[in-house]
């Protein structure tokens, strides 16, 4: 996306390929950005700033939600209306968090009467604004470090926890002027002009975290994850398996943007864990995967300050729930969270298990079945190619 704003060619080595980067590339097509896609690289002939053109049609978010807010903050600077469109589950989630905001910018989003898709977003000159966040979002940051670009003064945002900076950084790499004063508070300065780049993208994290876990969780394990993402705002997985007690060896690489290394995970015994608030930002997507840890572990653990789970493709809070019980765990919901008394050995009340239409809860499923002692079977396992198209066969390689 920011490619697309550049000026020039802006290459992206190791471009993942799951349906909600494709999402991403689609829309910026249909702004009228040409964009080379090979098999992991794409190469983006920006436009500019304000160079993005009036879609023909509405244009289709699908299933995500970053694509969404993200474009929502761009597209209210620009010189056109436009219209958003989700599917079933994108078309339920909030999206007033990002509307309102831009209000205070100078921007015009119309929505459902719900607050949530189709956004109708009429483009104008924006004013920089001051704006606390009130929850803790990098999707809601980043539009309004979008909207700030496209600002007519410097604008002030205030985290209301630190989230993810990987627009921060990124902006900076393309010459922008966004500095930050402790972790919480981000000065943009408006921008004339981005400058194209090459960039490689470090592995996701999120995704590494599915193997983190199955190596953690089947006895004998051993893999090893290379030029894996390490971005502290990312890497509250690593700092959860730790403190459980699993076996870990983490090696930096050098890298002049995103922090980025190698991860060597081994079977290992792990510990109860209590999480709260501050600790949820940096763990979000991982949340049923720490849940599905604490599920195979004697004892008590705790999930507190996750209340936003319940605002991602599907409730996170419910589904990872009933992914746990039907495994025969003892879970209490909270209306923030859970509380589980996991155990060593489950047993599985039905094995016919449900993605509820969200990678995420899809693959936790089957990393469970690797613990399990019968086959499990996972319905809807479509919804995994969201993320990571390729996850069954980069499990058939961990089974050989
Ligand atoms: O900025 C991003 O790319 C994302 C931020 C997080 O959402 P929130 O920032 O809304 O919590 C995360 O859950 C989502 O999967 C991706
Ligand atoms: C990419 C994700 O979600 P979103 O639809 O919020 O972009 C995710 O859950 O990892």
């Amino acid at each position: 996306m920011i490619g697309s704003l550049a000026t020039g060619l802006t290459t992206i080595d190791q471009f993942a390929q799951g349906e909600d980067c494709q999402t991403t590339v689609n829309a910026c097509r249909a702004l009228g950005v040409q964009i080379d896609q090979e098999k992991t690289r794409l190469v983006v002939h920006g436009v500019g700033l304000r160079g993005l053109k009036k879609a023909p049609d509405p244009l289709q978010m699908n299933n995500s939600g970053t694509t969404t807010r993200l474009l929502m903050g761009i597209l209210a600077g620009q010189n056109f209306t436009s219209c958003l469109l989700g599917d079933r589950s994108l078309s339920q989630r909030p999206m007033k968090r990002v509307s309102d905001p831009l209000t205070l910018f100078g921007g015009e989003v119309q929505l459902s009467a719900a607050g949530t898709l189709p956004a109708v977003i009429r483009g104008h000159f924006l004013h920089g604004a001051n704006y606390q966040l009130p929850v803790a979002s990098a999707q809601l940051k980043s539009a309004l470090l979008f909207a700030a670009l496209l600002a007519d003064r410097p604008s002030r945002i205030i985290e209301k926890l630190p989230t993810r900076n990987h627009t921060e950084i990124m902006l900076r790499q393309f010459g922008a002027d966004v500095k930050t004063n402790g972790d919480r508070e981000i000065i943009v300065h408006p921008a004339k002009a981005l400058v194209a780049r090459t960039l490689r993208v470090p592995g996701d994290i999120s995704s590494a975290a599915f193997w983190l876990t199955a190596g953690t969780l089947v006895p004998h394990s051993q893999i090893r994850l290379s030029k894996v993402g390490l971005n502290p705002y990312r890497t509250g997985i690593l700092k959860v398996l730790t403190r459980m007690g699993a076996n870990l060896a983490i090696t930096q690489r050098p890298a002049d943007g995103e922090p980025i290394g190698d991860v060597v995970v081994r079977s290992g015994h792990l510990r109860p864990i209590t999480l709260g608030p501050a600790d949820i930002p940096a763990v979000i997507d991982e949340l049923p995967l720490v849940a599905l840890l604490a599920a195979s572990v004697p004892g008590q653990s705790s999930i507190r300050g996750a209340g936003e789970l319940r605002f991602k493709e599907t409730d996170r809070i419910k589904a990872t729930i009933a992914i746990l019980r039907q495994l025969g765990v003892t879970v209490t919901e909270l209306p923030d969270g859970m509380v589980i008394t996991g155990k060593p050995d489950w047993q599985v009340m039905d094995p016919v298990f449900d993605s509820f239409g969200d990678h995420r809860l899809g693959m936790m499923v089957a990393v469970a079945a690797l613990k399990a002692k019968q086959p499990l079977f996972l319905a809807n396992s479509a919804a995994i190619d969201v993320s990571y198209p390729r996850f069954f066969a980069d499990l058939a390689r961990l089974m050989r």
